[in-house]
């Protein structure tokens, strides 16, 4: 898990067509980010995960909206190096635990939290950040939680405007975000804008 915690914003990508994984991949390294969640949203998951990883080992690439043991399997066996989900499902941690790949359930609440530390994991998405409270919601609810090394990444309502309110937060050690590469510019193939984006959110990152 260490691993991933040294990228400070993580782009979480629907791809419809699994051609457009290489030149998107290629699109976030001249950004400076090694780093993708390709979200099991769409049937050309898998596919890209494969792509991407074959072509381009130095990328960290993952898994999200990973709901099921069997789509963890799927991502697993693409060549996902970690995985995500929205929620926390008891089942589909177990299965990544079981292969040795990291996972990140979601949490919105306190029960969520104490259910995925239960399950052993103690990186979690906060998710949907913006629309459950946003870093005065996280801040509060981690508190009590404090003494377990908790870290978070929020996403959902997350944009380069607001993402430093959570990356100043200590238990905070990403964001994520489908807006650093939109579906939209995806398919209009805008490869120089996403890398832009990214260079924009990195910057940001480290200010
Ligand atoms: O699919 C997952 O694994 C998720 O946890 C949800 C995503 O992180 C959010 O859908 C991103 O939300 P936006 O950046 O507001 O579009």
């Amino acid at each position: 898990m260490s691993d991933l915690h040294k990228f400070p914003v993580i782009p979480v990508i629907v791809l419809d067509d699994a051609n457009d994984a290489e030149p998107l991949a290629e699109a976030l390294l001249a950004g400076g980010l090694n780093i993708i969640e390709v979200t099991f949203r769409t049937a050309a998951a898998a596919e890209s995960i494969e792509r991407i990883a074959k072509a381009f080992p130095e990328m960290q690439v993952g898994a999200g909206t990973v709901v099921t043991p069997e789509q963890a399997k799927r991502a697993i066996d693409a060549g996902s190096k970690f995985g995500l989900a929205p929620g926390t499902d008891p089942e589909t941690i177990a299965y990544f635990k079981q292969q040795g790949v990291p996972f990140i359930p979601g949490i919105m609440t306190p029960s969520d939290i104490q259910a995925a530390v239960k399950a052993g994991c103690t990186s979690l998405k906060f998710f949907p950040a913006g629309a459950a409270g946003g870093p005065k919601l996280l801040k509060a609810m981690a508190a009590p939680y404090a003494n377990l090394g908790i870290k978070f990444c929020p996403t959902g309502g997350v944009t380069l405007d607001n993402m430093n309110d959570y990356l100043s937060l200590p238990e905070v050690f990403a964001i994520g975000g489908t807006w650093l590469a939109t579906k939209a510019q995806i398919q209009a193939k805008e490869w120089g804008t996403i890398t832009q984006q990214v260079k924009d959110a990195l910057a940001k990152a480290s200010a």
